[in-house]
């Protein structure tokens, strides 16, 4: 790559060169055969679009202070060292399901500062019984698929858990996304809006703050491009009608 990085595959190389090979083997790879670390980017490749601003700004944005919660609090405190976000999230990732843990860990997050409490899962009847729990809200995830390998990526499972939720609380997911229009996607097919994990440790690792600043930066921009490319004038004008699935179009050949 000649000058600087322009997206976050660029970004991902040059935090391989930057790291000791050991570190950036731990940030990058996956469970066992990697199976689903793969499948969480590819998984993305196969959606595409139907026909022809801000995720960002939203997570970010000051009127959203429930997303704000984990991703400000939760995910870069966890990348700082602070413990008390990620050990609660581990804490409620483990007992999501008995309903007074939950309520404990609520109000513990709201003396705390904290609005909300959010759990993540795979499966959309986990999903169920967390709300039921009391979780407000869901996170489609597979753990940045270091966990149960051979597990489907999180954008293969967003829809059925965007479906059996009914919209009672907000979904968000991680896993996977590299690109502006991977948001798009997700957002498409029912995300609230979308969280990424290692294109921020590629930042950092390459660059430090800034990197991490470019890395937002630059998935904010091709998000603004897909949107304008696809015909929307913002993320609120992304539908359903905008992406095919690869079960859509498997459907439409036969
Ligand atoms: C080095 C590393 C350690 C992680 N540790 C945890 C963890 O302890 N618990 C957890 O739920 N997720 C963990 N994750 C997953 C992230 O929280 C997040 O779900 C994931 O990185 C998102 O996928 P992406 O990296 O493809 O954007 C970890 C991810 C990385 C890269």
């Amino acid at each position: 790559m000649a000058g600087e990085p322009v997206n976050v595959n660029e970004f991902e190389e040059l935090s391989r060169q930057a790291l000791p090979n050991m570190y950036y083997d731990f940030f990058a790879g996956g469970a066992e055969d990697q199976y689903t670390l793969e499948e969480n980017i590819e998984a993305f490749r196969r959606i595409i679009g139907a026909a022809s601003c801000d995720v960002i700004a939203l997570i970010f944005s000051e009127k959203t202070d429930f997303i704000k919660f984990w991703c400000l609090e939760a995910k870069f405190s966890w990348i700082q060292g602070l413990s008390f976000t990620c050990k609660a999230v581990r804490f409620i990732q483990t007992f999501a399901l008995k309903r007074e843990i939950t309520e404990h860990m609520v109000r513990r997050a709201e003396s705390n500062g904290f609005r909300a409490i959010i759990l993540t899962t795979d499966t959309p009847a986990l999903a169920m019984k967390a709300i039921e729990a009391g979780a407000t809200g869901i996170i489609v995830s597979n753990h940045g698929a270091r966990q149960l390998d051979y597990t489907p990526a999180t954008i293969s499972v967003l829809e059925e858990v965007v479906h059996v939720v009914q919209g009672k609380v907000p979904v968000l997911i991680e896993g996977g996304i590299r690109r502006g229009r991977d948001i798009f996607k997700a957002l498409a097919l029912g995300a609230k809006a979308v969280l990424i994990g290692r294109p921020v440790i590629y930042g950092l690792a390459a660059k430090g703050e800034s990197g991490v600043k470019q890395v937002i930066e630059i998935l904010k921009n091709e998000l603004e491009q897909t949107i304008a490319l696809a015909g929307c004038c913002t993320v609120a004008d992304i539908t359903r009608n905008y992406v095919k699935t690869e079960k859509e179009r498997l459907l439409g050949r036969m």
